[in-house]
């Protein structure tokens, strides 16, 4: 089996890349199966710069070719935010319950028609032999009053789906996988990435 090494310490993630390259034939590994991984610090001012920094740091100390995946929620009313901040919105110990309440308390009292917002996703494929690629997904919903389901992570309680009627945590992860913002990315890295391993198996 095809193994692709994923730069990432999130549980939810790694287990969404799991079976989203499983259909492609690939085993995931990540960070959290490397004891001692390193912790990367994101000090990009996008998305994209921060799957960058990721994916070229791993792949430097791993000398193989990485993926990485720079994630988060943009809410149109908080002006954008908590965007790349997402992950330590509500403070450093990254805690997703904390982070969608301090969503949830600022967006008080904005009517519905106003709580639009989407999850956007970042994926950079780099390797110490070649240029980095990057691509991008989203996916558009409405930030709700209150959370609902407990399938997922992040902010998947709080983020509604309008065409399906759900949130992202009220979707079977088949369902999520055909839909999400990490879902589209890869199927724009899908087409790219042939081509560079065959560059890589040249090089
Ligand atoms: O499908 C999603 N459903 C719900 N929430 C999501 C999703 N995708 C990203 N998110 C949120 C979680 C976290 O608050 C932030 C990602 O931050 P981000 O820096 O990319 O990831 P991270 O620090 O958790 O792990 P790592 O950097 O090791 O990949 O956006
Ligand atoms: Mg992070």
């Amino acid at each position: 089996m095809k193994t692709v090494l994923i730069a990432t310490k999130n549980k939810g993630k790694a287990k969404e890349f799991e079976s989203l390259f499983a259909s492609k034939g690939y085993e995931v590994l990540t960070l959290l199966d490397i004891p001692n991984a390193p912790d990367v610090e994101e000090t990009g001012s996008s998305f994209e710069e921060n799957a960058v920094i990721k994916a070229e740091a791993i792949a430097r100390q791993a000398g193989h070719f990485v993926v990485a995946d720079d994630s988060g929620l943009i809410v149109d009313a908080l002006d954008g935010r908590p965007g790349i901040f997402s992950a330590r919105y509500a403070g450093e110990d990254k805690n997703d319950q904390a982070n969608l309440e301090k969503v949830l308390e600022e967006l008080r009292g904005v009517p519905e028609g106003e709580r639009t917002a989407r999850f956007y996703c970042s994926l950079a494929l780099a390797s110490p032999n070649q240029e980095t690629i990057t691509v991008a997904g989203s996916v558009e919903g409405l930030i709700i009053n209150e959370p609902r389901g407990d399938s997922g992570f992040g902010y998947d309680p709080i983020f509604f789906v309008k065409d399906l009627g759900k949130t992202m945590a009220e979707l079977s992860s088949q369902e999520k996988n055909k839909i999400s913002h990490r879902a589209h990315a890869l199927k724009e890295l899908e087409s790219l990435l042939d081509s560079f391993l065959e560059r890589e198996r040249l090089s």
